[in-house]
C-alpha cells in the first residue's frame, strides 16, 4: 500500500520541480490504509518539508506500528533537494525515535551528523551518533565511497558489514530507494534486521548488475521477481 506525501516531474536526467500532497490527504491515506488492513511493515522515503513530516508521524502514532524502515532522503542523484533544508530537524526529531532502521547515505549521514566521513572510521562514527538520535539500528551506505560498496549497521553495541563489489554501472537511479523497500519487505516477512539487510543487499547488487540505460542520464535499476530469492 502507498501513501503519496509528494509528486515530483523526474527523469533520468533530473528531478525538475515537486508538488506537495496537502497534510490533510496524507493523514487520510495512512489512516484508510491502517484502519482496513494489517500493516507489517512500512517504509518512509521522501518527505519533503516539516508540514508532511509531523502529519506522517502524528498519524503514524495513533496506530502500533512495526517495523518503520527510514531513508532520510535529501539530495537525489542529481543534486535536486527533496528535503527542505529547514526540515532536517523534524526528520530528526519527529521520526528517528519511531524508526526501526534508519538508512541514510554517505552524504545524509554528513548532513545529520555535521561529520565530514572519508573511511569506514568516520563511517561507524557518523552510525555512533545516529544511533543516539533513536533509531534502532542505523544502515550507513557506502554507494558513495570508493572502493567496494560497504554498507555498516550498528545496533548501539556492535557493527555488521555488508559487502559487495562495485559495479561500473552510472544506472544506480534509486538504489537506496530500492534497497530500503527490500530491507521493509523482508522484515515484514519476520525476517530478523540482519538477515532482512543481507538479503536487501543481495537484491540491490543483482538489480544494479542488471540496470539498464534507459534515458539520457542515470537510467535506473532493474527489479525483477526472479531476483528475489
Ligand atoms: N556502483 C555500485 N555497485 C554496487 N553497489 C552499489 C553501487 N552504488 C550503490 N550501491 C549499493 O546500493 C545501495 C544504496 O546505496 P547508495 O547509492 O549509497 O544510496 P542512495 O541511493 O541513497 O544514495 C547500497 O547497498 C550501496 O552499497
Ligand atoms: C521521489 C524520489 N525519492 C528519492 C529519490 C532519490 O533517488 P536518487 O538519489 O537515486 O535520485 C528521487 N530521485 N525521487
Amino acid at each position: 500500500m502507498s501513501v503519496i506525501t509528494a509528486v515530483t516531474a523526474q527523469n533520468s536526467q533530473g528531478v525538475f520541480a515537486v508538488q506537495d500532497i496537502s497534510v490533510d490527504i496524507i493523514q487520510k491515506q495512512i489512516e484508510v490504509i491502517f484502519d482496513d488492513i494489517f500493516v507489517d511493515a512500512t517504509k518512509i522515503g521522501m518527505v519533503s518539508k516539516t508540514e508532511t513530516i509531523k502529519a506522517i508521524a502524528d498519524t503514524l502514532s495513533k496506530y502500533k506500528i512495526n517495523n518503520l524502515v527510514v531513508d532520510p532522503v535529501m539530495v537525489s542523484k542529481s543534486g535536486f533537494h527533496l528535503l527542505q533544508p529547514d526540515a532536517k530537524e523534524t526528520l530528526i526529531n519527529h521520526l528517528f525515535p519511531i524508526t526501526t532502521v534508519v538508512t541514510p547515505n554517505i552524504p545524509e549521514a554528513e548532513v545529520i551528523t555535521g561529520l565530514e566521513i572519508q573511511n569506514l572510521n568516520d563511517i561507524e562514527k557518523a552510525a555512533k551518533i545516529i544511533y543516539k538520535m533513536g533509531p534502532k539500528y542505523v544502515l550507513v551506505k557506502g554507494g558513495h565511497m570508493e572502493g567496494e560498496a560497504l554498507d555498516v549497521l550498528y545496533d548501539g553495541q556492535k557493527f555488521n558489514y555488508y559487502n559487495s563489489p562495485r559495479i561500473n554501472s552510472k544506472n544506480t537511479h534509486g538504489t537506496g530507494c530500492t534497497l530500503s523497500s527490500a530491507i521493509a519487505s523482508n522484515l515484514g516477512k519476520g525476517l530478523s534486521v540482519t538477515e532482512s539487510i543481507e538479503k536487501a543487499k543481495i537484491y540491490i547488487t543483482l538489480a544494479i548488475e542488471n540496470s539498464f540505460p534507459i534515458g539520457k542520464g542515470v537510467g535506473p535499476v532493474h527489479h525483477f521477481y526472479e531476483l528475489y530469492k
